[in-house]
Formats: structure tokens, C-alpha cells, sequence
């Protein structure tokens, strides 16, 4: 296998993420609850219904467990506010979906006047206790059980607001829907999000094994064709590590930069067009997404130690790993083709917490020009 974790602590990290990604699927498709609220459904009560599985799915302690392993996650949040001193010190801090409590813990240490800590799950009560464990007072970090979109602030306006809400090719979950909802009303003008930036990119996998092992072997099962079991893999983005000496481009397509500081919700379904160039002559089996998180600031003044990670196949692999988007008839492409076409990425018209993506593509000679093969395209869901 030459798709495959790339470490071997990261195994455990996989399997654990795999249990998690069943939670996911299981809040979206209980079957006694086949419909997800809608990421700003209001109920009255300003808690978390019994059948909101997406908040319930965050009670459990494993989810946290794992969010808090992944170093490089949680060390680029721990950086960026130890490293920034300046920029907390006397502030007051917002904290979208505080969970266990570690980013909130980490801006307060970091200076922060005040911290308001904000989820919807069953874990805020043990990040209450945690924030005690640790000799917080509630007037410094304060915690409040509800939706972002549904509570009230016990303050007007925030200085920064920070959150971890980036989920599997960068958008799943909906979740930076929420968080804008918390900037348009509680951010300070000259306040800053945190992170401030994301960037969703695109490159190209060549990895035989994999393909064979996850779409060929339907071809023949024990001298049976299973095509009824392949085809609809077809139309599924899968979530794996994905080996970076397979990765045939050095130049990956960018499809979309969001400023925090700005982003709009409507702006987060786009069409973005791409044209990728080979590096090397291989069978391209797959597409695969990844993106890359920053934190600066506000961009007018940006903080002294900006701070950045990436999810691509090149780096520390993370609990979001890479998401492979499979081609249906793989292509034998030469070093300098151009691969381009026209990426869609909206949320899920059943469920909104999901994702469909569309590639429409082509492949051109070096010039841009001359066709290669001919356009075609491929719609996937992300669940
Ligand atoms: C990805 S976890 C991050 C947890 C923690 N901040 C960390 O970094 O370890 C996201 C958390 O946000 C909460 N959450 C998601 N949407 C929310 C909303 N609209 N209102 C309140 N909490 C929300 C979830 O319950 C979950 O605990």
C-alpha cells in the first residue's frame, strides 16, 4: 500500500478518527432521524434538542481526545496565542464551540482580560470543571451551554474570537457558518478571528494499489462481478492519508482563499476553475483536496508571529487527513500535461452539513491548447 498512514503513532489517531467519522454518519443517517437541523435552526429553549445528533456526537470524550492529539492542530492555536502575548493581553475573547476547553485555557493564559466559552454539547460541563482543575475563576473564563446563534453574550462586543471549526475538506459540517453568524454579531470593529484565514487546494494522485485494492477488486470477487458494490464509490469523496510521493503535481491549484475577517456565509458554495500541471508522466487515479489554515490577525494589523498549517499529503499528517476524489476511468498523462476544469463545492441540498462536489475537467498539452483528453466530468458527496 502506498496510501497509508504515514506514522506509525498516527494508526491510532486513524482508527479513532474512523470511529468518529461513524458518529458523523450516524447523527446524519439514524435511521429514526434521517434529517440534520439545519446548522442556524432555532428551537426556544436555546439547548441542544435530544435529536441534534451533531451535538451529541461532540459529548462523547474520544472526539476530544483525538482534536487534542492532533499536534499540529492544536500547537498552531497553543502558538499563536503564546507566541502573541501582545495580542491578548487585557482583551476579551470569544470561543465558538469551546469543547474541552483548551483554546479558551490557552487565551487566557495568554493575557486575556476575559474569556467567554461558548458549545452546544454535553461537553461544556466537563470544560467547566476542567477550567476550575486549573484554577480559572468564572469571571475570567466564563461558560455558557447553547448555539452561537440562539444565546446572548453577557457582553456586547468581543475583541477576538476564536474556534476551531474546520472540518473534513476544510468546509464539512458547517460549522464556520456559525462562526461568521458570531463575527457579523459580537466582533469589535478592529477585532480579529482566529484563525484568519483558510485556503482550500487541489492536486493529483497517481496510486495504483489503492485504487485497485478500493475500486478494481469489485471487477472480480471471487469470479463474480460486484460493479453494483463499485459504482457508487465512484461518487463518494473518501477521507485518507494520502502518501505525498504519489501527489504528481508540484504546483496544486488553489480554488478558493477565505479572509475570516470578511467571508460570508453565502460564499462558502463556489465554482472555482483549475488547470494543474503534471510533474511527471503517471496514471492519474484521483483528485485529492486538502487545505491550509493561518492565523495573522487582523489585516490591516497583522500580529507579530503569524502562524500556519497544512493538511496537504506533504506534511504532518492531521485528523482531517486528505480528501480523494476517484476517477472513474483512471488516465495515462505525460510530465507537462495540463490538467484543468471547473470545481463546485456547495452543502448538501438533504443535509447542509454535508458536501457535493463536482469536477468538470480536461487535460491539454503544456500550451494550454491542444486537447488531450476530452472534457468529462465527476459529482461526489462528502458524508
Ligand atoms: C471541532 S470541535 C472543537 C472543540 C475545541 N474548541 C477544541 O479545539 O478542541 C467543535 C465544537 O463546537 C461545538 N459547536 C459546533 N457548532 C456550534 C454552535 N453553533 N454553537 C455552539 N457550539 C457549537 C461542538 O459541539 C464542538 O464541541
Amino acid at each position: 500500500m502506498t496510501l497509508k498512514a504515514k506514522e506509525g503513532e498516527l494508526a491510532r489517531a486513524q482508527h479513532q478518527h474512523e470511529e468518529y467519522r461513524q458518529i458523523v454518519k450516524e447523527q446524519f443517517y439514524d435511521p429514526l432521524e434521517r434529517s440534520v437541523p439545519e446548522p442556524k435552526a432555532a428551537t426556544s429553549t436555546g439547548t441542544a434538542p435530544q435529536s441534534d445528533y451533531y451535538f451529541t456526537s461532540y459529548a462523547h470524550y474520544e472526539i476530544h481526545e483525538q482534536m487534542l492529539k492532533d499536534r499540529v492542530r492544536t500547537e498552531s492555536y497553543r502558538d499563536f496565542m503564546y507566541e502573541n502575548k501582545n495580542a491578548f493581553k487585557d482583551k476579551v475573547v470569544l470561543d465558538v464551540g469551546c469543547g474541552t476547553g483548551i483554546l479558551s485555557m490557552f487565551a487566557a493564559r495568554s493575557g486575556a482580560r476575559r474569556v467567554i466559552a461558548v458549545d452546544n454539547s454535553d461537553i461544556i460541563h466537563s470544560a467547566r470543571k476542567i477550567a476550575k482543575e486549573n484554577g480559572f475563576d468564572e469571571e475570567q473564563l466564563t461558560f455558557i451551554r447553547g448555539k452561537i446563534e440562539e444565546i446572548e453574550l453577557p457582553v456586547q462586543t468581543v475583541d477576538i474570537i476564536i474556534s476551531e471549526w474546520m472540518g473534513y475538506f476544510l468546509l464539512f459540517e458547517a460549522m464556520l457558518d456559525s462562526v461568521l453568524t458570531a463575527r457579523d454579531k459580537y466582533l469589535a470593529p478592529g477585532g480579529f478571528m482566529a484563525p484568519s484565514g483558510s485556503s482550500i487546494h487541489l492536486t493529483l494522485l497517481e496510486d495504483e494499489e489503492y485504487y485497485n485494492d478500493r475500486y478494481t477488486y469489485w471487477n472480480d470477487v471471487y469470479g463474480f462481478k460486484m460493479l453494483t458494490m463499485r459504482d457508487p464509490l465512484f461518487n463518494e469523496a473518501g477521507v485518507d492519508v494520502v502518501d505525498g510521493s504519489g501527489i504528481i503535481s508540484d504546483s496544486p491549484s488553489c480554488l478558493r482563499d477565505f479572509d475570516l475577517n470578511k467571508v460570508s456565509s453565502p460564499e462558502l458554495d463556489f465554482t472555482a476553475p483549475f488547470s494543474i500541471p503534471v510533474s511527471r508522466d503517471a496514471r492519474l487515479h484521483a483528485f485529492v483536496g486538502y487545505f491550509d489554515i493561518d492565523f495573522r490577525g487582523e489585516s490591516s494589523k497583522p500580529v507579530d508571529h503569524p502562524i500556519t498549517f497544512s493538511t496537504s499529503a506533504n506534511t504532518t499528517s492531521t485528523h482531517w487527513k486528505q480528501t480523494i476524489l476517484p476517477l472513474r476511468n483512471p488516465l495515462t498523462l505525460e510530465a507537462g500535461d495540463l490538467v484543468q476544469g471547473i470545481f463546485t463545492c456547495r452543502k448538501g441540498i438533504d443535509n447542509p452539513r454535508e458536501l457535493d462536489l463536482t469536477i468538470d475537467f480536461w487535460v491539454t498539452e503544456a500550451d494550454g491548447e491542444t486537447e488531450r483528453v476530452k472534457r468529462t466530468g465527476q459529482t461526489y458527496q462528502l458524508r
